[in-house]
């Protein structure tokens, strides 16, 4: 808005505008003081205490409801108000960072307003901001490390949400400081879930799993992210069971690297793009001899056992998969139909690109399982995650190139849809040919596993 004096509002509508902008705040220590007056002291007391206690029980009685209902509710309100997100304190952080221009009359600082906090995990904040006139989201890009320093944060990304509006994404820490060790391979194929394969950790301390039967996972990350680590984390989880024959590995490995150790105990490996070709037709064609073979049985989804295992696709570089010019198309439609049909027959696809753009586009929504390491782009995070997530705290782009960080991404929370940043565990070469060998022969460390 122009202006055309030099002196501020008067504090008093100021304070009545902020009264009005948060009535909550206004409102609870009034109705509490009438509550005293009214009922007397000890009444609100006993109700306060009440209430206390009915969000400890909840917090004690059912952890998965109240840390997705309560609990980022709960940090916000603190941070909103305890950190530096409010008062003088915000304020001081924008001039420090050049970020609360000087009004030309007054002179005074225009300071841009916190209009909400979210806290959808525990180490990241989302601040959404009323800029000021004149300033533009990318002057507060430029300076997210000078902001970083100032909210004494790990690192700090920028989002637009609307004219206006920007969301500052503020990590205020790392949670993971050291490598996670391999999982450890069950001797009895009994002790694997599939509805929870081990993959590594959570910033929350805990085991970070996920759903592999009837699902699809897609992974990004750049060179160098750690994309290996989810593919032989998974294989060493489930291992008894491809010991067994009931999980069958299907590798596309285009790069002969990564996954070239796989090929000793894959059902069917290929390298060179007429083999991957042939390899994703036998997969379908598997596909579809399962599901006539469960029409005839007049059942419509498949159980593992060793004559409708789980076919595991492992596609490394599904970007250049579906970018080699005459398999192109073939390729693409093959694994449309898996993504589609493949669910219920057991034919699950684990698919990894180092960049989720457009090549991969049309077959990445039909993934379930969606897995961000670090990225070289926002708009990757959002490609990989679904919209919006970056801005709900996935800061997938921010995670800097150093090997000490390989790993650790993003992912969303199976009930809440929120992002939670997480960390596979590292199998090194020494664990994989432990894998290998356990595998192909049912020895591990020496003694032989009786199946
Ligand atoms: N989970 C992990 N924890 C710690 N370090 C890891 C982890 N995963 C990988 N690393 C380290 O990072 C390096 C690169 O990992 P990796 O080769 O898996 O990356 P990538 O994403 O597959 O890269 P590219 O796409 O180039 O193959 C590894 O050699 C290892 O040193």
């Amino acid at each position: 808005m122009l202006s055309y004096s030099n002196r501020r509002m008067g504090a008093e509508w100021r304070a009545a505008l902020w009264a009005a902008r948060h009535p909550g705040l206004v409102l609870t220590p009034g109705v509490l003081s009438a509550s005293a007056v009214e009922f007397g002291p000890v009444p609100t007391g006993v109700f306060l205490g009440a209430a206390a206690a009915g969000v400890g029980a909840w917090y004690r009685a059912h952890p998965d409801s109240f840390d997705v209902v309560a609990a980022p509710r709960l940090r916000a309100l603190r941070r909103r108000w305890l950190s530096r997100y409010a008062g003088r304190r915000w304020r001081d952080v924008l001039l420090d960072c050049e970020l609360a221009p000087m009004h030309r009359k007054t002179g005074l600082p225009r300071v841009p307003r916190v209009v909400r906090v979210r806290s959808f995990s525990p180490s990241v904040d989302t601040v959404f901001v009323r800029l000021v006139s004149g300033q533009t989201v990318r002057q507060w890009e430029a300076k997210a490390e000078e902001l970083a320093v100032a909210l004494n944060a790990e690192r700090v990304g920028v989002e637009k949400v609307k004219p206006q509006v920007l969301g500052v994404i503020v990590q205020r820490r790392e949670s993971f400081t050291e490598v996670i060790d391999a999982p450890e391979m069950p001797w009895d194929a009994d002790a694997v879930d599939l509805g929870a394969v081990y993959l590594g950790e959570t910033e929350y301390g805990q085991d970070w799993c996920e759903p592999l039967a009837g699902q699809h996972w897609f992974g990004s990350g750049a060179t160098g992210a750690g994309k290996g680590s989810l593919v032989w984390s998974a294989l060493r989880s489930v291992a008894p069971l491809i010991r067994d024959g009931l999980v069958r590995l299907w590798v596309l490995d285009p790069k002969r690297m990564e996954l070239v150790k796989s090929e000793r105990i894959a059902h069917r490996y290929a390298a060179e793009p007429d083999d991957c070709l042939a390899v994703v037709e036998e997969f379908v064609a598997d596909l579809e001899a399962t599901e006539r073979r469960l029409a005839a049985e007049g059942r419509r989804k498949f159980a593992v056992s060793r004559e409708t295992p789980l076919n595991l696709l492992v596609l490394d570089e599904l970007g250049s998969l579906l970018g080699w010019g005459d398999h192109a198309r073939a390729m693409r439609k093959l694994l449309s139909y898996v993504g589609t049909q493949g669910r219920a027959t057991g034919h699950s696809m684990l698919g990894f690109v180092q960049e989720p753009t457009k090549d991969v586009v049309p077959v990445r929504d039909l993934f379930t399982v969606r897995m961000c390491l670090r990225v070289t782009s926002a708009g990757h995070v959002d490609m990989t995650l679904g919209d919006g997530a970056r801005l709900r705290g996935a800061l997938a782009d921010e995670i800097p190139n150093d090997p000490a960080t390989a790993g650790i991404g993003y992912v969303l929370r199976q009930k809440s849809r929120l992002p939670m940043r997480v960390r596979a565990s590292y199998v090194d070469d020494s664990e994989i040919d432990e894998l290998v060998e356990f595998v192909s022969t049912g020895r591990l460390g020496g003694l032989r596993v009786v199946a």
